[in-house]
């Protein structure tokens, strides 16, 4: 399906993308305007100079990357990001440096992926009778681990 894509600022770095055929998420680039340092514990607002039109009932997560989550303890504080299907504005990544060194963040390197996918809305109904199931209300390892 197509989603229309609007650059707001940042015309030189590429459109997100598949990096292969059978990938999952469109890679981000990160739009920032030189490189920023971000400490060990801390938290950086990536912007990627884009706004997307996802149509109803699509929605869009903005997720980590695994190569970076491994190498740098790099991931979202969010994740994943949610980016309705109604937002309009700039896509930001919410980059989160969980390891031990200070990670320099260099323009247009790819800092996540964003996955598109169905949403489902649903109208809820108020009552005082679920279903029996087996799990009943264990949870939390009721299972085992
Ligand atoms: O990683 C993210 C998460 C969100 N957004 C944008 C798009 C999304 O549609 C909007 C709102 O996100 P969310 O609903 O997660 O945040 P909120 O704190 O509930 O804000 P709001 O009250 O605006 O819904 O912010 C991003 O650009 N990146
Ligand atoms: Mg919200």
């Amino acid at each position: 399906m197509k989603i229309l894509v609007k650059r707001l600022h940042s015309h030189d770095l590429p459109l997100p993308q598949y990096m292969t055929p059978g990938a999952s998420g469109l890679d981000i680039y990160a739009a920032v305007d030189q490189e920023v340092v971000i400490p060990p514990g801390k938290f950086f607002l990536v912007p990627t100079g884009l706004a997307v039109a996802i149509p109803e009932g699509y929605e869009a997560q903005i997720r980590p990357r695994s190569g970076l989550a491994l190498k740098y303890g790099i991931t979202l504080l969010n994740t994943p990001g949610t980016i309705d299907a109604d937002y309009r504005g700039e896509i930001k990544v919410l980059v989160i440096n969980l390891g031990d060194k200070e990670y320099i963040l260099k323009r247009g390197e790819r800092i996540a992926q964003m996955v598109f996918a169905r949403v489902e809305k649903v109208e809820l109904e108020e009552t005082d009778d679920l279903e029996i199931t087996a799990r009943g209300a264990g949870g939390f390892g009721h299972t085992g681990v």
